[in-house]
């Protein structure tokens, strides 16, 4: 038995560019091989031969030529110009120094429906294919006319009974129409097998060839159950490529060389989730357990510095620390740990000139920081390492995709921790009812980077992504899709937004790119945090108030209680208690939440996003002295 994992494949269909771009791209991903999507072929202004050995040269296989349409079950004269159009496309496959053809299932309303014929068809198709050597695979499409199941395209394979002819399973057109790989294994030896293409999608609700030609995405970014795929495919005993084939507008509008590296992600992160007894382990060290954010660190100048003091001062926040070699601050209360870094010549520093104040690391407590960053490592992710001064510790970073770093910070090691090692820690105490810790962490991300988030942060540290859903901002939608770790220690929803005019869009454009847009900060007792502290709260409508004691029955004294403190709340299915309020913006940049659970609520108030985002439309940013 081949060593797994599988070789690792790639559809040129995928990509942006050229068809040399997208070799390359692949190529420099770490791809094995890639499938030669004809219309690249056709825009390509140069012979099969010289893709065949630019492929050869970086030292790629092309796994496959597809696809081949419309072939069988046909009415005579169409049924001999077939033939005749499959010898033409033999002759290219030559050139091209490929083997495989994919024939995917008639869609033309002249095909005719019968089994019978369309076995004969892809029989006397497969006999002169291997007469040259080359052999075809047979794909249902989700959408074909009269095949459109895989076992359908099993049962006329089966029928056709050439050794040159199989079965090619593409995992979206098998899930997309809910079904499954059930039977594989029993029905259909592994050699007969003789393709696996790849991809995922978020649920829609569409038809399938529109889904299919402009959503899908790859393992681990959508919704649709690829692993279990994957797995009933290897128990079959299939052992050829596992080969990515995604449709996706926005992939095919971004750089080629950043999707291709996000493709190979899924499949590396792929294995590791196949990992079990049956299949051998891919060399992915485990995804650390999390302990929640021990720190967030934001990029300022001096003056920036001041003035994000000043407004963190007015919810409870104090100077804590003096870094003992650098122009770091750090600012505290109860268990959140707020570093301010002014530092030249610095990762901060750099982050500042490109993005201005604004959160350029986030610091997540990990059990063990060097596995997570073999792991980073192993999922082609970049790291980083900052200059330290004598006696101070090193924190092992990896570079998250809008470039801010994720510091990797074990609890709990031998020694010192952290702000022991590095700062000049200042005496002081909370006032009472300080905030406990980081509930989560919201970004702002630009059109078309939340797949790559989502992968990266899945894939990396083992978050698991919620189902996406909209959030009404006044001036257009944003999406939206919440990632945890299982024990809820980091949570991150992420926000992207079409129009520029919303909050998320205003942030990014702002920005110049994605970034930390919110961090909502835990309390047992949000009202009690909010009591007398004069925090420049978002100012909350009364309608909002008056719906809420509509939706859920509220007693008038906690209405007012809510009211009176621009409170929001939410209640889930179980009884779970959501309490929460916002800041208004620092700069009309980033903003705070202070947020209360109770009783197990897992979300994030969803109902109350619309709400505000309108008030944030309304609300003025704070201002240094009040203004
Ligand atoms: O969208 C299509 O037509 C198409 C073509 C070839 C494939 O392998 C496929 O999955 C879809
Ligand atoms: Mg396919």
């Amino acid at each position: 038995m081949p060593e797994l994992p599988l070789p690792k494949s790639i559809a040129t269909v995928c990509l942006s560019g050229s068809l040399p771009d997208k070799l390359e791209a692949a190529a420099s991903a770490g791809f094995q091989g890639v499938e030669i999507f004809e219309p690249d072929l056709l825009t390509h202004d140069g012979p099969p031969e010289g893709i065949r050995s630019m492929a050869a040269d970086l030292g790629i296989a092309i796994t496959l030529f597809q696809p081949f349409r419309d072939f069988e079950a046909v009415p005579e004269p169409q049924r001999r110009r077939n033939l005749d159009r499959a010898e033409r496309k033999f002759d290219v496959m030559q050139a091209l120094g490929t083997d495989l053809l994919l024939v995917c299932s008639n869609v033309q309303e002249a095909a005719i429906d019968d089994p019978a014929r369309a076995a004969a068809d892809l029989r006397e198709m497969a006999e002169r294919a291997a007469a040259r050597g080359l052999r075809l695979g047979y794909e249902a499409l989700a959408w074909g006319r009269h095949v459109n199941r895989w076992r359908q395209a099993w049962d006329i394979v089966k029928r056709a009974d050439h050794p040159a002819l199989g079965l090619i399973l593409d995992s979206f057109h098998t899930l997309s129409l809910g079904d499954t790989l059930e039977g594989l294994a029993e029905e259909v030896p592994g050699d007969r097998i003789l393709f696996v293409q790849l991809a995922d999608a978020p649920r829609l609700s569409m038809d399938v060839l529109n889904w299919s030609r402009h959503f899908r995405n790859f393992p681990g970014q959508g919704e649709l159950p690829v692993a279990e795929f994957t797995r009933a495919v290897l128990a079959a005993g299939y052992r050829g490529p596992l080969s990515l084939e995604v449709f996706n507008d926005g992939f095919r509008a971004a750089p080629a060389r950043r999707i291709a590296r996000d493709a190979h992600r899924s499949l590396i992160w792929l294995d590791s989730v196949l990992a079990a007894p049956s299949v051998p382990a891919a060399p992915l060290p485990p995804a650390p357990e999390l302990g929640g954010v021990e720190f967030l660190e934001f990029a300022v100048d001096g003056p920036g510095g001041r003035d994000l003091s000043a407004f963190l001062s007015t919810l409870g926040f104090r100077k804590a620390g003096q870094h003992r070699s650098k122009a770091v601050e750090l600012w505290r209360q109860g268990g959140v740990n707020l570093v301010l870094n002014a530092e030249p010549d610095s990762a901060a520093a750099g982050h500042f000139e490109l993005h201005g104040p604004s959160v350029c690391a986030t610091a997540l407590r990990v059990d063990d920081a060097a596995r997570a960053m073999s792991r980073a490592e192993a999922l082609l992710c970049s790291t980083w390492r900052e200059r330290v001064g004598e006696g101070e510790r090193h924190i092992p970073a990896v570079r998250a995709p809008d470039g801010t770093l994720i510091l990797l910070v074990e609890p709990g090691a031998a020694g010192r921790n952290i702000w022991e090692s590095d700062f000049h820690l200042l005496p002081g105490d909370d006032r009472p009812g300080a905030l406990e810790g980081v509930d989560h962490i919201a970004y702002a991300l630009a059109e078309g980077q939340m797949d790559g988030f989502v992968l990266f942060h899945r894939a990396v540290f083992g978050l698991h992504p919620n189902p996406p859903m909209d959030l009404p901002d006044p001036q257009g939608l944003v999406r939206s899709r919440a990632m945890a770790d299982p024990a809820g220690r980091v949570r991150m929803p992420l926000n992207v937004s079409e129009s520029r005019q919303t909050a998320t869009g205003r942030f990014v454009s702002a920005m110049a790119g994605a970034g930390v847009h919110h961090i909502a900060f835990s309390t047992p007792d949000a009202a009690g945090f909010l009591a007398g502290r004069g925090a420049p709260v978002l100012r909350i409508p009364d309608n909002y108030y008056e719906d809420l004691g509509a939706r859920f029955g509220l007693a008038d004294p906690v209405l007012e209680a809510l009211e009176r403190d621009h409170l929001l709340y939410d209640r889930d299915a179980a009884g779970g208690e959501f309490i929460h309020a916002y800041t208004v913006s620092f700069e009309d940049r980033f903003f705070f939440e202070i947020v209360e659970r109770r009783g197990g609520y897992d979300g994030y108030g969803a109902a109350n996003a619309g709400v505000r985002m309108a008030a944030q439309a309304r609300a003025r940013p704070w201002m240094p002295g009040g203004g």
